[in-house]
C-alpha cells in the first residue's frame, strides 16, 4: 500500500498535471504577485491606447507602440517561448538595443520566469562567449536584423522581430520542475564591465527591481504625460531602470539610438522631434553637446518641453554641470546615485543654478523604503557631520548575489552593522561619503579611488576638482601610475573648453601647488580632446591609465 501511495504521489499526473510531449510539465505563463511583467504593463490595462514606446523607425521617421500593442507583442512572444519547454530559471541572452520588440521580449521572459541577460550588439564576441560560458543560457535571442554569429551549439538560438519569434536552433529539451514564478525568482542578470578579471553577473529578483521602482515613484519625478529619453545601452541597468520607470508610470519611453547619441545635432533634433520631456543619461553623454552644440541645446530648453535632466553613474564634473545649467535655466536636474547590486540608492534634486562655492553634489537620502548609513572601518555607525566613511545601504532592492560566485557576494552582502544578530543583510557599497547637518550624504568617490601617496591618503576627486577650477579646463581625471622603480606617480588628464587654448601643463601644476599639499601635485598633466568611455558611457579610467603609461 505504501509503495503504491509513494508512486502515486511522485507521479506528476497525481497533481493533475498535463504531461507535455517531452515529459515536461506545462510552463505557467501566468505571472505571480510581484512580477516585472505585471508591474510594467499595469498601464496597458488602464489605457491601452497610450504611447508606451516612441522610437526611430527603419525609414528614419518615428513610430509609436501603444501599451496595448506592447502587451500583444509580449504575449505573442511568451507563447512562442513557452512552446520551447524552458523551465523557470533557465537563462536567456537578449542581444539588442533598447526598442519596443526587445522590451516585449524581456517582458515575455519575465512572464515565464526566464532570467534575461541583456547585451548590446557592440559587445565583442569573446566577451559574449565569456558571459555564455558563465551563465550557461538555454537560449540566445537577437533581433531579426542582428549580425551575431558563432553562438555555441549548446545554446538554442532565435530571432525576435515585428512578426514574432523565429526559432533557428531549438534549445535542448529539459524537464520542467517549477510551477509558479515567484517574486524571489530572477528577473535579469547583468554582467558588470568587470574592470578586473572575469565579469560578475549581478542577479536581480523581480521583488528587488519592483522594490526600487516603487521607492523611486515616491520621488514623483514623472507622470503619465512624460516622455523619458533613455540613452544607456540595454546591458546597463540604467536602461532597465528607464524602461521600468517610464512604463510603470504609464509614461512613454523614448529610446535614443546609439548613432544619434554620438552626433550632438542629431541627438538634439531627436529629443525635439519626439517631444522628450526628460533625458536620462550619464554625465559624459553631455560632453559632446556642450562642446559642439551649446546654442542648439539652449534653443531646445527655450521651447519649454524638456523639463528635467536626470544623471547617474559617475560624478558630474561641476564645471560641466554649471555650463549645462546656464544653457538650460528652466530645466530641473536630478542626481541618481547607486549601484547595480541594488539597482540604485538615492534620487536627489540638484539646485539650478548650483549655489556658488558648491564643492560636491549631494546624494541626499535613500529612496523611500531604503536607508543609507555611514559605517567606519570598525563597523561602527558614523553620525557626526563631515566624517569620511563608507556608505552601507539597507534596501529591499538588494540583489540575490553574484551569479555562481558566493565568495564575491559575501564580500558585499554583509550582516547589518547596527544589529548583526537580526539576520538582516545590507549592501557594502565601496563608496565613500560625508554626512551634512541634516543627515544628507555627499559623495566622495570610490573607496578604491582613495590612494596612498608617500603615506598620505589622497582622494583623487580632490585633485580633479582643483584642476577643474583652472580657467579653460572643462574636465579632469587624476590617476596614480605605478612606476617600476619607485613610488607611483600622480598624473592628470584634462579636457578644455570648445576652441579654447590648450591649458599649459606647467601653469596647471602651479595652480595645484597654490592649494594642494605637495604629495597631491600631479607630475604630468595631459590635454586630451575627450575622455575615452566605457561601454556604459562612463569615463574609462583604465584606458586613460594605459594611455598615460604608454
Ligand atoms: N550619481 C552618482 N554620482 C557619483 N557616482 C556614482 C553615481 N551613481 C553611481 N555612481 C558610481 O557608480 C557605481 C555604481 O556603478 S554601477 O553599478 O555601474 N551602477 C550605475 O552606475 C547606475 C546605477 N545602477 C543606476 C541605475 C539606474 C538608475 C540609477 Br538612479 C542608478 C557607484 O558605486 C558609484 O561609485
Amino acid at each position: 500500500l505504501l509503495e503504491t501511495a509513494w508512486h502515486l504521489l511522485r507521479r506528476p499526473e497525481s497533481e493533475g498535471w498535463r504531461m507535455s510531449p517531452n515529459g515536461a510539465r506545462p510552463a505557467r505563463a501566468h505571472a505571480s504577485v510581484d512580477n516585472l511583467r505585471t508591474y510594467l504593463l499595469a498601464a496597458a490595462r488602464k489605457d491601452p491606447d497610450r504611447p508606451a514606446v516612441i522610437q526611430a523607425a527603419a525609414d528614419g521617421g518615428l513610430e509609436t507602440v501603444s501599451y496595448g500593442e506592447l502587451q500583444h507583442r509580449t504575449d505573442r512572444c511568451a507563447e512562442a517561448l513557452d512552446a520551447l519547454g524552458l523551465d523557470v530559471g533557465d537563462r536567456v541572452i537578449l542581444e539588442s538595443d533598447t526598442e519596443a520588440d526587445a522590451i516585449a521580449t524581456l517582458l515575455a521572459c519575465a512572464t515565464l520566469g526566464l532570467p534575461f541577460t541583456p547585451v548590446s550588439p557592440e559587445t565583442p564576441d569573446e566577451r559574449l562567449l565569456t558571459i555564455i560560458d558563465s551563465a550557461e543560457p538555454a537560449l540566445y535571442l537577437q533581433s531579426a536584423r542582428g549580425q551575431r554569429t558563432g553562438i555555441p551549439e549548446t545554446v538554442g538560438t532565435a530571432r525576435f522581430g515585428a512578426d514574432g519569434l523565429t526559432v533557428e536552433r531549438p534549445p535542448a529539451p529539459r524537464v520542467r520542475r517549477r510551477r509558479v514564478v515567484t517574486p524571489l525568482d530572477t528577473a535579469y542578470i547583468t554582467f558588470t564591465s568587470g574592470t578586473t578579471g572575469r565579469p560578475k553577473g549581478v542577479v536581480m529578483s523581480h521583488r528587488g527591481v519592483i522594490a526600487f521602482l516603487r521607492g523611486a515613484e515616491a520621488a514623483e519625478l514623472i507622470t503619465s504625460e512624460d516622455r523619458v529619453a533613455g540613452t544607456a545601452p540595454l546591458q546597463f541597468d540604467f536602461a532597465l531602470f528607464d524602461i521600468g520607470f517610464a512604463l510603470s508610470h504609464g509614461a512613454a519611453l523614448v529610446p535614443v539610438p546609439r548613432d544619434r547619441l554620438n552626433w550632438p545635432r542629431r541627438f538634439l533634433s531627436f529629443l525635439r522631434d519626439t517631444g522628450t520631456t526628460q533625458v536620462d543619461a550619464v554625465p559624459s553623454a553631455w560632453r559632446p553637446v556642450l562642446r559642439h552644440e551649446p546654442d542648439l541645446l539652449a534653443e531646445l530648453g527655450e521651447q519649454g518641453v524638456l523639463r528635467r535632466i536626470a544623471f547617474s553613474g559617475e560624478d558630474f564634473p561641476l564645471e560641466e554641470l554649471r555650463a549645462l545649467q546656464e544653457l538650460l535655466p528652466k530645466v530641473r536636474f536630478t542626481n541618481g546615485y547607486g549601484a547595480t547590486e541594488t539597482m540604485a540608492a538615492s534620487i536627489t534634486e540638484v539646485p539650478n543654478p548650483l549655489p556658488p562655492g558648491t564643492e560636491r553634489l549631494s546624494i541626499g537620502y535613500a529612496v523611500a523604503g531604503a536607508e543609507m548609513m555611514l559605517i567606519g572601518p570598525d563597523g561602527r555607525p558614523v553620525d557626526e557631520p563631515g566624517v569620511l566613511d563608507e556608505i552601507y545601504l539597507r534596501s529591499p532592492s538588494l540583489f540575490s548575489g553574484y551569479w555562481n560566485d558566493p565568495e564575491a557576494t559575501r564580500a558585499v552582502v554583509v550582516p547589518d552593522p547596527l544589529d548583526p544578530r537580526s539576520g538582516q543583510r545590507v549592501f557594502k557599497t565601496g563608496d565613500l561619503a560625508t554626512m551634512g547637518a541634516d543627515g544628507e550624504l555627499y559623495f566622495h568617490g570610490r573607496a578604491d579611488s582613495q590612494v596612498q601617496i608617500r603615506g598620505n591618503r589622497v582622494e583623487l576627486g580632490e585633485v580633479e576638482r582643483r584642476i577643474g577650477q583652472f580657467t579653460g579646463v572643462t574636465g579632469a581625471v587624476a590617476m596614480l601610475l605605478p612606476r617600476a622603480d619607485g613610488d607611483p606617480v600622480l598624473h592628470a588628464f584634462v579636457t578644455r573648453a570648445p576652441g579654447g587654448p590648450a591649458p599649459d601643463a606647467k601653469e596647471v601644476v602651479a595652480f595645484c601647488r597654490a592649494a594642494l599639499p605637495a604629495y597631491m601635485i600631479p607630475q604630468g598633466v595631459h590635454v586630451v580632446d575627450e575622455f575615452p568611455l566605457t561601454v556604459n558611457g562612463k569615463v574609462d579610467r583604465a584606458a586613460l591609465t594605459a594611455l598615460a603609461a604608454s
